[in-house]
């Protein structure tokens, strides 16, 4: 699949061509935080935004893969989206359960089926959901080539056309995707809100950078992101104070020596990045949300730092990132825009709590403010 999808989606500049379906998304978030706020009593509190983010990330992250619209943002939506919503939510509420479900030998199931039970029935949700889009993908293709049409088009048809995957592996690869890719994006934002309305200077800061350089209403592209480093140092300092896959592992290929320690291959190695990115000598004030840490101050200057890693690295490192990083870095130019992001007297202060991923702790309440 990565080397199906090298050319594709691994680099900022493969995704950008996906800047105008991502904004037509980002437009329904809008209207939503419009009508959501409406109902409320002082006409400007969403609560909970996480639910917000989470049919805004999956939203972004189908019409990317599947190339189809989903209506996760609709007032009413489609119920084969509800069920697969829910099928999603089962995979996460027993997470913990599920990971285990696997390694609970054969024999042992009929005597604690529960685990077992659950998380085939979550793995199946999702597949029939996957299937079903994937399928209309297929007929729609099948359509115009019967006819002799050129067929062009995004992930999934490169996905046909190349015919690097059989079905069943493209079935499997864009559940995956679409499972990685929601959650991870909908903890960032619902960080990144919580932090700005926190953080109102920092806010500000960003805010003047973004008019300056974009204007107050223009609609962003992937193009424009490099002429606002504050927003994508934002998504990096966010990411570092929470991660949402807080730790990382691999298995030594070859024997190393690491501080002296020799390590032999096949050794699993276990890293928390969640802790070396509270390290002041990684970063200093580290406690603090300084996203303007992350700026360069050159040309030639390079902040990269390993004491964060939240994509992870090397051959194996996140293959979303680059569409993760494209949703959020458009979504916050335009929340901006549209919204003062302010604290409201519903607004509790939220720890991140750990269930496989780095999860808010609590609902995250805040108040989308028109602009003046
Ligand atoms: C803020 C958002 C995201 C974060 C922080 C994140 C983080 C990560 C991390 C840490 C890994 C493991 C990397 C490693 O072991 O080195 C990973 C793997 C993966 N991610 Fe993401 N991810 C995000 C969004 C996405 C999105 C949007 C997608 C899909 C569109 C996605 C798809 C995947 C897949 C398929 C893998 C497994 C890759 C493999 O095993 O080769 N992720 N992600």
């Amino acid at each position: 699949m990565r080397s199906v999808l090298r050319q594709r989606i691994l680099k900022p500049k493969d995704v950008a061509i996906y800047s105008g379906e991502v904004n037509q998304v980002i437009a329904d978030l809008i209207k939503r935080i419009y009508l959501l706020r409406s109902q409320a009593e002082d006409g400007e509190t969403v609560t909970n935004v996480n639910d917000l983010f989470f049919k805004y990330s999956m939203e972004g992250v189908a019409t990317i893969v599947y190339e189809s619209r989903l209506g996760c943002l609709e007032n009413s939506i489609p119920q084969l989206t509800v069920e697969y919503i829910e099928a999603l939510e089962l995979m996460f509420s027993m997470f913990k359960t599920s990971m285990y479900a696997g390694a609970i030998p054969r024999w042992l199931r009929p005597f604690i089926p529960k685990p077992w039970r659950e998380f085939c029935r979550s793995w199946d949700g999702l597949f029939k959901f996957s299937q079903i889009h994937v399928d209309n993908k297929l007929r729609d293709i099948q359509y115009q080539t019967d006819r002799g049409r050129r067929v062009s088009g995004g992930l999934l048809t490169y996905l046909f056309l190349s015919q690097a995957l059989t079905l069943q592996e493209i079935y499997a690869n864009v559940t995956e995707m679409l499972l990685a890719g929601v959650d991870t994006t909908s903890f960032t934002l619902s960080w990144t809100v919580y932090l700005l309305a926190r953080h109102p200077e920092v806010q500000q800061t960003v805010y003047r950078e973004i008019v300056k350089n974009l204007g107050e209403r223009h609609v962003p592209t992937a193009a424009d992101v490099p002429k606002v480093p504050l927003v994508r140092a934002l998504l990096k300092e966010t990411l570092r104070l929470f991660p949402v896959l807080p730790g990382n592992g691999r298995v030594t290929q070859e024997d190393l020596v690491i501080g002296g320690y020799l390590i032999p291959k096949g050794t699993q190695l276990a890293l928390c990045h969640y802790a070396t990115s509270y390290q002041d000598e990684n970063f200093p004030r580290a406690k603090e949300f300084r996203p303007e840490r992350w700026l360069r101050k050159g040309d030639l200057d390079r902040v990269d730092n390993f004491g964060s890693i939240p994509f992870g690295h090397g051959v194996r490192s996140c293959i979303g990132r680059r569409i993760a990083e494209l949703e959020i870095h458009l979504v916050v130019i335009q929340l901006l825009q549209h919204f003062e992001i302010k604290t409201s007297s519903q607004t509790k202060a939220v720890h991140a709590r750990t269930h496989g991923l780095l999860a808010p702790g609590g609902p995250i309440h805040v108040r989308f403010v028109n602009r003046k």
